[in-house]
């Protein structure tokens, strides 16, 4: 087996007139975790939503564990099954509990029996520190729960990578390391796990590679000390400042 997860060639995507990947290659080896980081509107989120097909390229090819999903001819239902996404804002089911919010792709998807379906969502439940909660209402959660509660769905599915797109950026200050707790687990685990984030120490702390991305482009890749910098430097101040900066749109065009 390859120990290359998710490779991602050439990937273009535009809305529009509005280039916003301009030719990105991305490479993740299985089991490691990659963040990437960069300005609003840099197209963070868009490269997550290509990889997970919620958004169709106009260029490139994107193989995920060795099934080519930029491929008419893939299955695509059976492809993202493969790929959990987490989103800033959870996207639970208002109307469904907790146990519920996990079982229902994994009886309509994969068929599994309310049993078995039941069995997995308690046992990721169980993972991510909620398995009390099980029959509570998503309302009745604290965002932090809530986010929890959206990374054991995406586990019930059991993918091979899992997706982040600013897991934390919606919660408050003090339920932030909780989410992040959960991520280093899965992260201690093996999980290959591709992480847009804002979160500077996650990434210090836990990467195996910082992507930075600017313009639709990424124009730096590395180890997290070589891309975000010590924190005590000034380059890193003045980096930190233009990453964070949720003004800056400086689509410094290298071409
Ligand atoms: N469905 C869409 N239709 C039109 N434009 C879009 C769409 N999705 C994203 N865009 C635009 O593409 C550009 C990149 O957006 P994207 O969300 O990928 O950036 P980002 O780096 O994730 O930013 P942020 O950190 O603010 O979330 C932005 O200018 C955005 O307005």
């Amino acid at each position: 087996m390859s120990d290359i997860s998710v490779e991602i060639t050439g990937l273009k995507k535009s809305f529009g007139s509005l280039d916003v990947l301009k030719g990105i290659d991305v490479t993740v080896n299985r089991g490691d975790v990659v963040c990437i980081i960069g300005p609003s509107g840099s197209g963070k989120s868009t490269l997550l939503r290509c990889v997970n097909l919620l958004e169709e390229p106009n260029d490139g090819k994107i193989v995920v564990n060795g099934v080519e999903l930029t491929n008419p001819d893939v299955d695509i239902d059976l492809a993202r099954t493969k790929i959990g996404m987490v989103f800033q804002s959870f996207n639970l089911f208002a109307h469904l509990n907790v146990l519920a919010n996990l079982t229902v792709a994994q009886r309509k998807v994969l068929k599994r029996s309310e049993k078995e379906a039941q069995e997995i969502a308690l046992r990721n439940l169980d993972r991510v520190g909620l398995k009390e909660k099980a029959n509570s209402m998503p309302a009745q959660l604290s965002g932090g729960q809530q986010q929890r509660v959206a990374i054991a769905r995406a586990l019930s599915m059991d993918p091979d990578v899992m997706l982040f797109d600013e897991p934390t950026s919606a919660l408050d200050p003090e339920l932030v390391g909780d989410v992040l707790g959960v991520m280093r687990q899965l992260a201690d685990e093996g999980m290959t796990m591709l992480v847009v984030t804002h979160e500077m120490q996650f990434a210090r702390e836990v990467a195996d590679k910082v992507i930075f991305m600017d313009g639709g482009y990424i124009v730096e890749e590395g180890p997290a000390a070589e891309v975000i910098g010590d924190p005590q430097e000034a380059r890193t101040q003045e980096f930190l400042a233009r990453v964070l900066d949720p003004t800056h749109h400086g689509p410094s065009d290298p071409a």
